[in-house]
């Protein structure tokens, strides 16, 4: 990019472009501007920009021929697209279109500022509040003895976190116990150490794979919101990282914040922070997560599970640029791209009532599923090796173990639910109970059902199918024995059998217990306490 920027703005109304023109010039930008879509094709034509503006509605077309015109002729220019307000459906169609960002009419100066500034990886010459830079732990941090938001991704699945009163979204990845310190500290991710990538940590040349990173270098080029879906475990918040790692914004903080593990009194100080004295124990100002992820991106986890009057504020943050931290007067601007995930189907949720129409459509405006490790089981044997490859080097084991081929072959039989959490995690024991450079059979600690050494089918992707519902029934519920004195007890009971099965089944790995019955960790968690189910092991 030249030392001088230089921006075309495109808008008809001539007082707009005036005002558009002179908060740009004052930022030290030299400027073009045109009234309609052919003028700006004509000047696109004749010249290069850094970025180009545009208002949505042109006389003689749409801002949307723009865009097109510039992806058609792959230019580099960044597009920002001005809309009508409450128009979600022209941003999205603008971001889809590969529009870098919008911004809704009547525009205010101090985003507008903002978003260009974003736009060419420059910081604006700030009026009015200005973010403090991130200085100090999320308000999570203060408030817990345990972080909400994930541990650094250098280390990635074995990042060294302590699960603590909350649930953390690290303490699911973490088969380590952790350093008491790491609980302290910020989850922002670490200065760049000229590491691997998380694109690079990524592995998986199968098709969907090098489909899903295909389209991870795609959105890292814009603003656009990102929807990641996918089953627990199967590498969301990799693929997250990945999109932050590619974008511009990589110097920048990457915070992980899982939403069903905060309860729900504090989601509000936790994501916008709050001001010493908003309430008991406030005793300090403190940042939230929009502010730590200050010029850099916020990956909401687990976003289906944010109650609907924070999915309210969440959306007021996103249209507005800014928050307001608990118990301030004035808001302050946000330069956050936003990133999130589920593994709920949100569109049933919205046909439920449980998540807002208008928030989902913001959120979904590039959708990537994530597709569980069974449909692509070529990816086994290289993902194994990577993860053997990083546990040894972390435990000092040299040389790197390998799988035998009967562990492989074994494995790739194994339908994995918890996905490739689960098998880090196997992965992890595996090589902790092998004596021999190999990891064999034996050290993979399968159930029998996966060894085809019992009457039961073996659990693979194929075979896992639910048995019919009348035979899955007790003979309480079919009629051909007597009722149950106490519904509630026996029901519990009943509940209780299945959730040790599946752990013992799982090696006492809730996550994949958990997805094995259809449930969350945080679910299988409060299921397990509510019935004084204790296991020992790591948190996972
Ligand atoms: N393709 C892959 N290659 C290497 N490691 C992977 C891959 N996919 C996932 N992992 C590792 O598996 C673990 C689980 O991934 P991640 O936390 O991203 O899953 P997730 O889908 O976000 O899970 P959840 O929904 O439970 O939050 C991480 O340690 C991640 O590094």
């Amino acid at each position: 990019m030249s030392a001088d920027p230089r921006l075309l703005v495109v808008d008809d109304e001539p007082d707009l472009r005036t005002l558009y023109e002179m908060t740009l010039l004052r930022e030290g930008f030299s400027l073009d501007s045109a009234g309609t879509v052919e003028d700006a094709l004509e000047l696109l034509g004749a010249r290069r920009y850094d970025a180009v503006i545009t208002d949505m509605r042109l006389p003689d077309g749409s801002g949307l021929d723009i865009l097109r015109w510039l992806e058609q002729q792959g230019r580099s220019e960044r597009a920002l697209v001005i809309t009508a307000y409450g128009s979600a459906e022209n941003a999205v169609e603008a971001l889809k279109a590969g529009a870098y960002d919008y911004l809704t009419k009547p525009v205010d100066l101090r985003q507008f500022r903002m978003v260009v500034a974003s736009a060419l990886g420059r910081t604006p010459k700030m009026e009015g509040p200005v973010p403090k830079p991130f200085s100090s732990a999320p308000a999570a941090a203060a408030s817990s003895a345990a972080p909400v938001v994930a541990a650094p991704d250098a280390s990635d699945a074995f990042a060294p976190t302590a699960p603590g009163a909350f649930d953390v979204l690290a303490s699911a990845q973490a088969p380590k116990p952790a350093p008491a310190e790491a609980r302290k500290l910020p989850r922002a991710t670490p200065p760049l150490t000229g590491s691997t990538t998380a694109l690079e940590r990524l592995v998986g040349d199968s098709a969907p794979m090098r489909q899903v990173r295909e389209l991870i270098e795609k959105v890292a080029r814009s603003m656009a919101p990102v929807l990641l879906n996918g089953e627990s475990g199967t590498g969301k918040e990799l693929v997250a990282r990945a999109i932050h790692d590619v974008s511009a914004r990589r110097p920048q903080p990457f915070i992980a914040v899982n939403c069903g593990a905060i309860p729900e009194q504090l989601l509000e100080a936790e994501f916008f922070g709050y001001r010493k004295g908003a309430f008991t124990g406030a005793s300090e100002d403190r940042e939230g997560f929009f502010q730590a992820a200050q010029g850099g991106t916020l990956f909401l986890d687990e976003i289906g599970d944010l109650p609907l009057a924070m999915q309210s504020k969440l959306l007021r943050a996103l249209q507005e640029r800014s928050v307001r931290p608990v118990g301030a007067v004035a808001e302050m601007p946000v330069n956050v791209r936003l990133l999130s995930a589920t593994h709920k189907d949100l569109a049933a949720e919205v046909a439920g009532g449980r998540f807002r129409q208008d928030l989902y459509y913001r959120l979904n405006v590039i959708q990537i599923r994530v597709p569980p490790l069974r449909e692509r089981m070529e990816d086994l044997a290289p993902i194994s090796a990577r993860i053997l490859q990083r546990i040894a080097a972390d435990a000092g084991v040299a040389p790197v173990p390998a799988l035998t081929p009967a562990a492989l072959a074994t494995l790739s039989r194994y339908s994995f639910p918890g996905n490739v959490r689960e098998l880090e995690n196997l992965l992890h024991r595996a090589l902790a109970l092998s004596s021999g450079d190999g990891i064999d059979l034996a050290d993979l600690g399968l159930p029998d059902s996966v060894l085809g050494l019992d009457d039961a089918p073996a659990e693979t992707g194929d075979v896992a199918a639910e048995p019919p519902l009348g035979a899955a029934l007790p003979a309480e519920a079919r009629g051909d024995a007597p009722l149950p004195a106490d519904l509630a007890t026996y029901l519990d009971e009943v509940e209780k059998q299945i959730l040790l099965r599946a752990l013992e089944q799982h090696r006492n790995n809730r996550t994949a217990a958990g997805a094995s019955l259809g449930l969350s960790l945080r679910q299988m968690r409060y299921r397990m306490a509510r019935l004084a189910i204790s296991v020992g092991g790591d948190e996972s």
